[in-house]
């Protein structure tokens, strides 16, 4: 027999509201989503999700994959075998599953977390029992975080590698760095844990494990064999350039991990290549979303963020979202473009001792004077491919090269640019270089996004430069495009973009008046009538409504 909540007598109710008035934010998102996991036969409310299964690698929800076909086992526990992107992945050891199960002290002592951290307590009742890993374990793994096994040190965390039972993880030791503010780490942590918890696919790194010790805080996540996509631009510690096809099959597999998140409604928000980790097959799995900042006010519906954590991932970012700090799919999409554009021409996001400092404005540059003009794109493309096409990664048909540079600058100038499209794109060169026949849809593509080629397409473009004259930038020597081999043209006396950080020097960008619609980089799904009760029990709260107007006698 379903069971529904206005068919309980009042005093529970009422009861229940005095003691969901207690919830923290974690656990009213976590009232939302329902982890069922815990119940021996879960209720059948109307609305509530169906059951999944709670946790890490090894236990994420498999729904969303299925829906599309696409491979929804384990991610990549580093195992031998090949792992293609978008092939099925075999399931995770069996010592990998168990060594992430934790023992757990009998009575967690309180203390050991703070309080602004979500309670073990809590997380534990949410069924995500076998993420937590214990404090002993994790210093025993990471032989107590040896600066021998650091691997580098990142904005909201140091990185270490390290071993459990023979297999090999990777450590985020979570820092509150000065400029983050009161409860960053709890903001990034949850973050991590959301898009983990709501998504599986095979280009998103999974989260295996979490630990809140007293002394620190640390996610845990397989090891990557290949390091990162900006490692093995760069030819980090000697290693070959990537050939095209590699590249190539990396945007894809970081294309589609991007597109499976926007179909859940959330946002990455810190796409860029030092996040897109490679593992020994050199498949691409996208990592590290970022912690979606609060709004300081119920009444901000957009999202802002502090201006140094900005001025971090600035080189990825479109100018509208540093200006204005509204965090939307586009956001994304252009980041993608960033990272596209590096693979197309090896040269670095941002590199302080040239000009311009991004790579963005670099390309940026090279629209047409007549920028409103139908396919532009295309035009643009063309110059990027003559001037900077990467020459160190194999030949490149000149039409595969044509396509990938027009996706990349879809992505940067377009504010309605089609992430499907241009995955189809890239897919479509991708399969090219694999020796499959594939007409490109390189026409279509860069006569605008999905429209006709005899309509203008005025309103789509976006101002994304930053090389705005009017800004106060300071300008930096000279030091030309030094990553790329590739040709580098005249860019004296270009004015040295500083990621637009003009927009705020203070803490937080500014933010104009009331923007239109906001996405949020995630969303509770949660239906109508839930969505009723917790405004009127909001209401309750503020003493505005008792408990039998709440629900009634
Ligand atoms: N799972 C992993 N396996 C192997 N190497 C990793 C892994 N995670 C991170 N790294 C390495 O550590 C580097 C830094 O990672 P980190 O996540 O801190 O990125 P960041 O971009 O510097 O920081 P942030 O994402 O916090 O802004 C990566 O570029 C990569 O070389």
């Amino acid at each position: 027999m379903s069971c529904y909540i206005y068919q309980l007598p009042s005093w529970v109710l009422d009861d229940l509201c005095r003691n969901m008035d207690t919830l923290s934010e974690w656990d009213w998102m976590h009232f939302g989503k329902p982890v069922p996991e815990i119940r021996p036969s879960p209720p059948d409310f109307p609305g509530a999700e169906k059951p999944t299964r709670p946790w890490a690698a090894s236990v994420r929800s498999t729904e969303d994959g299925q829906k599309k076909g696409q491979l929804v086992g384990p991610a990549a526990l580093p195992g031998p075998g090949p792992a293609p992107a978008g092939a099925s992945l075999p399931p995770p050891p069996e010592d990998a599953a168990a060594s992430l199960k934790t023992d757990l002290p009998a009575s967690p002592d309180p203390k050991d977390v703070s309080t602004s951290i979500p309670r073990q307590e809590t997380l534990l009742s949410l069924a995500v029992d076998s993420l937590f890993w214990n404090q002993v374990d994790v210093v025993h793994a990471t032989d107590n975080f040896n600066q021998t096994h650091k691997i580098s040190e990142g904005t909201f965390a140091d990185v270490y590698r390290g071993q459990r039972q023979g297999t090999p993880f990777v450590f985020k030791k979570l820092r509150e760095m000065a400029c983050s503010g009161p409860g960053s780490i709890e903001n990034f942590f949850q973050a991590e844990i959301r898009i983990c918890h709501r998504c599986c696919h095979p280009n998103v790194l999974p989260l295996l494990g979490v630990c809140t010790g007293k002394q620190f805080y640390s996610l845990i996540y397989p090891y990557m064999a290949n390091g990162s996509l900006q490692d093995r631009l760069r030819c980090q510690g000697g290693s070959d350039p990537l050939l095209w096809p590699q590249r190539v099959s990396i945007v894809s597999g970081l294309l589609r991990a991007v597109e499976h998140l926007h179909n859940l409604d959330i946002i990455h928000s810190n796409i860029k290549s030092s996040n897109v980790l490679l593992d020994q097959n050199f498949t691409p799995m996208l990592a590290h979303p970022k912690a979606p900042p609060c709004p300081d006010s119920k009444r901000s519906k957009y999202t802002r963020m502090k201006t140094c954590v900005f001025q971090a991932s600035a080189a990825y970012l479109p100018e509208d979202f540093i200006k204005v700090g509204q965090l939307t799919k586009r956001v994304d999409v252009f980041s993608c473009g960033v990272v596209l554009a590096e693979v197309l021409t090896g040269i670095p996001a941002m590199e302080t001792d040239r000009s311009p400092v991004y790579l963005k404005d670099l390309l940026l540059h090279e629209i047409p004077s007549s920028s409103r003009r139908t396919g532009v794109e295309k035009v643009m493309a063309k110059e990027i491919c003559q001037k900077y096409l990467e020459r160190r990664a194999g030949a490149l048909p000149e039409d595969c090269a044509a396509a990938l540079a027009t996706a990349a600058c879809l992505c940067l100038r377009r504010r309605h640019a089609s992430l499907a499209e241009v995955c189809g794109s890239v897919a479509a060169v991708e399969a090219r270089l694999r020796g499959q026949e594939t007409s490109l849809p390189c026409g279509g593509l860069s006569e605008g996004t999905g429209s006709s080629s005899n309509i203008p397409e005025e309103t789509d473009d976006v101002d994304n430069s930053s090389l705005d004259a009017s800004s106060s930038l300071r300008t930096a020597p000279r030091s030309g495009v030094s990553a790329s081999p590739a040709p580098t043209e005249d860019e004296e006396g270009r004015v040295q973009a500083s990621g637009g950080m003009r927009a705020d020097s203070s803490s937080e960008a500014c933010a104009s008046p009331e923007p239109p619609q906001a996405e949020t980089s995630w969303k509770i799904e949660i239906n109508e009538a839930k969505r009723k009760l917790m405004e009127n029990i909001l209401l309750y709260k503020e003493e505005k409504l008792d408990s039998i107007e709440l629900f009634g006698p």
